[in-house]
């Protein structure tokens, strides 16, 4: 079963429509972004997210004791770091973390095995680090034999091109961010058809 990550959430009924239509993970975004939240304001939001559903927190290059401080006090599940992090950063900060890689070729694909935490492959930032709403190549991934661990796929998803990623790249999970929006707002509607054309995706394998 391919797991669903619904990312950038900045209001309650987002978050409610990606946990009621059955989302494994939801994201909120540190980082600069034109998605970034508050502490106090993911702290509002993880109150709608079930014990059965990761909270994910999105960071770029932030110092350890930020991270640790966000991550006791929303409270979150899971680190994903979009940055220049390297695996003694991540060792050295010492919590459950995704890494993304941003993939041109692969190399950057590569470099994923030398980290000791689950990888998400996603195309490279435009204005900010991820986000962008962009895919990147998946020939590059399944054509690297990426095969150390189990992986997420970001970049450019939506319903339409979802099940189709699924099929070629096989990943864990996929995670989704601008596919949800309309006019750069998520949107409860696509946030649905998204987690239902995973699920019904998964069940076809
Ligand atoms: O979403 C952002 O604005 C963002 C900003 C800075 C670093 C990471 C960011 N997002 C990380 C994610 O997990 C996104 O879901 C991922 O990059 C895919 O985004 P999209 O291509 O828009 O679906």
């Amino acid at each position: 079963m391919t797991k669903v990550k619904i990312c950038g959430l900045m209001e309650a009924r987002h978050v409610r429509a990606a946990v009621d239509a059955g989302a494994d993970a939801i994201g909120f975004v540190f980082a600069p972004s034109r998605r970034q939240v508050s502490i106090d304001q993911a702290a509002r939001l993880a109150i709608h997210v079930p014990s059965s559903v990761l909270k994910v927190g999105v960071f770029v290059n932030a110092v350890p004791t930020d991270i640790q401080e966000i991550y006791e006090a929303v409270p979150l599940d899971i680190v994903q770091y979009h940055g220049d992090e390297t695996p003694e950063f991540i060792e050295k900060v010492g919590l459950p973390a995704f890494k993304a890689f941003s993939i041109k070729g692969s190399e950057d694909v590569h470099r994923a095995a030398s980290y000791n935490v689950t990888p998400l492959f996603d195309a490279p930032g435009v204005e900010f680090k991820g986000g962008s709403g962009k895919t990147f190549n998946w020939d590059i991934l399944t054509q690297s034999g990426f095969k150390e661990r189990p992986f997420i796929l970001a970049g450019g998803l939506n319903a339409g091109n979802v099940g189709e990623a699924i099929n070629q790249v096989k990943p864990v999970m996929v995670d989704v961010s601008s596919g949800v929006e309309i006019e750069k707002r998520k949107d409860e509607q696509l946030i649905r058809e998204f987690i239902k054309t995973v699920k019904l995706k998964s069940e076809e394998r």
